[in-house]
């Protein structure tokens, strides 16, 4: 964690440290307290002391000279920090310049890059390029030449910088008076609702330093500021783990966005600071690599304001940079849910079989039907409880040709069966999809899959396709399985015709020839299915696009 985060946005110049002693603290020196809360910056202990003496600190607003000062906690202690004022050293490095004139520029700044100096990072800044390729920004007073507002180290995204002192004062005030537009989007964990379930709210809600810790900000009750933010979700993924949301910030508190997303339940991916549990919660969950969410995925997307010269309006707009794209591209990332039926006899299983041989995770809902009828499982129960030990004996499955015998005499025995069995087979399916998620295709061999109607099947499967082959060759597989006319007769008409199945189908496999013949179709088949699933994924990548615009 960087020590960026106490620094007041408000402060124009020097470093500014502000921290109030937690009550936990009482009891501590003054020079002691420093030294740990500002145990990254590298200020030693003395040096601290020595800046006590010089009279750099105050407690509670008055000035004290005491190193050894005992706190009581609840005390507000501000420490002014000597940078080496006017001498910036300018520093090579690329700068992404969106707009420039003679009195301002608009940059794209990458994440990673501080805007400025402070006593924790004297070196390495955007102010350090900035006054390397502009050097009249020397001219200007103190280590922040040209800062009008900042967005932080590991955001990403449109800033805007004065290039004399007279255009920094305007832009100051604009931004002061809240004449700056100031759009971002930001990538949030789950799905954010405001309380009367619309998809866009405002938060209104006081930012001040965190009492419990002090390098970070939190929502306070008492010593807050005012901090207004308006949010609009544009985008979930398919699980509902997260979306891209458009945040608009009225005022600018130091990490208000990250803060107040926070506050309501919704903290951006990759905060660590602000967001550490559902950060971990999602990893642990999703076995996503850490390296998706780098950082908080924050991105200042909109910049408009009036050129303080011209009084022309501007707008800009940046499309947010790699790593914010790629997590919102994996986020989108589905699995083509492929749905298998046919007649009896067809050929699903053996096509299913070959799909699986190439690495297409499988699901059989027969197979399933099969585990669920085993001794103690839940269908074995559930058919005991209901129809007795006739149909689901002690020392073995359910009783295959008993359960076909009744279902043969008694529609209503059927349909109830079915009432038991079908919703245990379905939720099956359901936590196979889920498990396959990261797989581009996945199969699901469900037999009267269609028959559930198209709504059933939108949600159960994305595609059906349908196997097809001769009836007589069908017919003739099925007595070798033992099946008679009857049978045969029976099952089909609890089922739909082959044309109305079919006519469901996205794609139709011929089974008309040899296995070996249906090998080359199932390897025809799975192009066909990666095809389709690459065109939806470019499909959502191109309508996820659109929604940051063009760049
Ligand atoms: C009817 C039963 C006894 C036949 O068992 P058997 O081992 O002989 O066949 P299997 O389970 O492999 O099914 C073979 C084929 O029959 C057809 N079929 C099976 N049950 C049904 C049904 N209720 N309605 C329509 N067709 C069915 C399917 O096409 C299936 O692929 C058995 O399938 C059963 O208990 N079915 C009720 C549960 C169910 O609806 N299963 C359908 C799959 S979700
Ligand atoms: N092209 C083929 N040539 C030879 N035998 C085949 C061919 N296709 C399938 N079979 C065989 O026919 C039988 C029925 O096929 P399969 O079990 O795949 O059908 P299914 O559609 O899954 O049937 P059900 O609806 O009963 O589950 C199997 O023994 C299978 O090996």
């Amino acid at each position: 964690m960087t020590h960026e985060a106490i620094f007041d946005e408000s402060a124009t110049s020097g470093g500014v440290w502000n921290a109030v002693v937690p009550e936990g603290m009482a009891g501590e020196r003054l020079d002691v307290f420093l030294a740990g809360e500002l145990r990254e910056s590298g200020l030693s202990r003395s040096k601290l002391q020595g800046l006590i003496k010089a009279g750099k600190a105050t407690v509670d607003g008055c000035v004290t000279t005491k190193p050894r000062l005992v706190l009581e906690g609840g005390e507000s202690v501000s420490l002014l920090v000597d940078l080496p004022g006017g001498d910036l050293t300018p520093e090579e490095g690329d700068l992404d310049v969106v707009y420039e004139d003679e009195s301002l520029v608009v940059l794209n700044k990458p994440a990673g890059l501080t805007v400025h100096p402070a006593p924790t990072q004297t070196e390495n800044t955007l102010v350090h390029r900035l006054v390397h390729h502009y050097p009249g920004m020397l001219d200007m007073e103190g280590e922040r030449p040209g800062i009008v507002h900042r967005i932080d180290k590991d955001t990403s995204g449109l800033i805007l910088v004065a290039l004399d002192e007279g255009t920094r004062l305007d832009l100051s005030e604009d931004f002061a008076e809240r004449r700056v537009e100031k759009h971002y989007l930001a990538v949030v964990h789950g799905v954010p609702c405001s309380t009367s379930r619309a998809s866009h709210g405002e938060i209104e809600a006081p930012i001040g330093r965190d009492p419990r810790h002090k390098t970070r900000m939190a929502v306070t009750e008492k010593g807050g500021r005012e901090a207004r933010t308006a949010w609009e979700v544009l985008w979930s993924s398919p699980d509902r783990r997260a979306s891209l949301v458009r945040v608009r910030i009225f005022t600018g508190r130091t990490h208000q966005i990250r803060v107040h997303m926070a506050h309501i339940g919704h903290p951006l991916m990759g905060d660590e600071v602000y967001g550490a549990r559902q950060h971990k919660q999602w990893l642990r969950e999703t076995g996503c690599d850490p390296a998706l969410a780098p950082r908080q995925m924050l991105h200042a997307w909109r910049l408009g304001f009036e050129h303080p010269e011209t009084g022309e309006r501007l707008d800009f707009m940046q499309a947010p940079p790699e790593d914010f794209r790629r997590l919102m591209f994996h986020l989108a990332r589905t699995t083509l849910r492929v749905g298998i039926v046919g007649m009896p006899g067809c050929g699903k299983s053996a096509l299913s079989a070959m799909l699986e041989r190439r690495g297409v995770p499988l699901f059989s809902a027969d197979a399933v039907v099969r585990e669920l009828y085993a001794e103690g499982e839940d269908g074995w129960v559930l058919i005991r409880r209901r129809f007795g030990a006739e149909f689901a004996p002690d020392g073995g499955p359910v009783n295959k040709a008993r359960v076909l015998a009744s279902m043969r005499e008694s529609a209503e025995f059927r349909k109830e069966l079915e009432g038991i069995v079908h919703p245990l087979v379905d939720h099956r399916l359901n936590a196979f999809w889920d498990a396959h998620t990261g797989a581009t295709v996945a199969v699901a061999e469900v037999p009267l899959l269609v028959e559930g109607g198209a709504d059933v099947q939108n949600e159960q499967a994305d595609i059906a396709v349908g196997v097809r082959c001769p009836e007589d060759v069908r017919r003739g597989r099925l007595m070798a399985r033992g099946w008679d006319d009857a049978t045969i007769a029976l099952i089909e008409s609890w089922q739909w015709s082959e044309a109305d199945k079919l006519s469901r189908c996205a794609e139709v496999v011929d089974n008309s020839g040899t296995l070996d013949d249906l090998d080359r179709e199932a390897d025809a088949l799975l192009a066909r299915l990666e095809g389709e699933h690459a065109r939806r994924e470019a499909e959502v990548r191109a309508r996820i696009a659109a929604l940051w615009g063009a760049g």
